[in-house]
């Protein structure tokens, strides 16, 4: 019949809201030698400061956590995310600074990467 609404399932499109790219995105954002300030969340009893300017931590294996248990809607909110880790590193470090370099550095690296996955 036609504009019977077909049920979507995975099987239809592998890449059903986006998920499978933000699998393959995460794994490069980990894989990438600029990561090691964002593997793992900031620890706020070692650097003074963080936890009363940070509202909002995040960082990759939080994100990792959230996608393995199914958190992300889709690629918007998993985008959200991940910028929230750049967005807090812009805050908190100079950009002079071995970590405020790390982060401008993944950040045009994630820009750069999901737009080309998206063209
Ligand atoms: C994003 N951000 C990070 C820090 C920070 O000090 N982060 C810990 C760095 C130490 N962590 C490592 O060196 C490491 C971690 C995992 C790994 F697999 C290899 C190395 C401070 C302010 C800030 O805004």
């Amino acid at each position: 019949v036609s504009g019977a609404k077909k049920a979507k399932t995975d099987k239809d499109d592998n890449n059903t809201n986006g998920l499978a790219t933000c699998r393959m995105l995460l794994a490069e954002l980990e894989a990438h030698q600029d990561a090691w300030p964002f593997l793992t969340p900031v620890n706020h009893k070692a650097v003074p400061g963080y936890r009363k300017v940070i509202k909002k931590p995040m960082d990759f294996s939080t994100i990792r956590e959230k996608l393995t248990n199914n958190q992300y809607l889709n690629l918007e909110t998993f985008i959200v995310d991940v910028n929230l880790v750049f967005e807090n590193c812009e805050r908190f470090n100079e950009d002079d600074s071995e970590i405020g370099r790390a982060g401008h550095r993944m950040r045009s690296f994630f820009d750069k990467r999901w737009t080309e996955l998206l063209k």
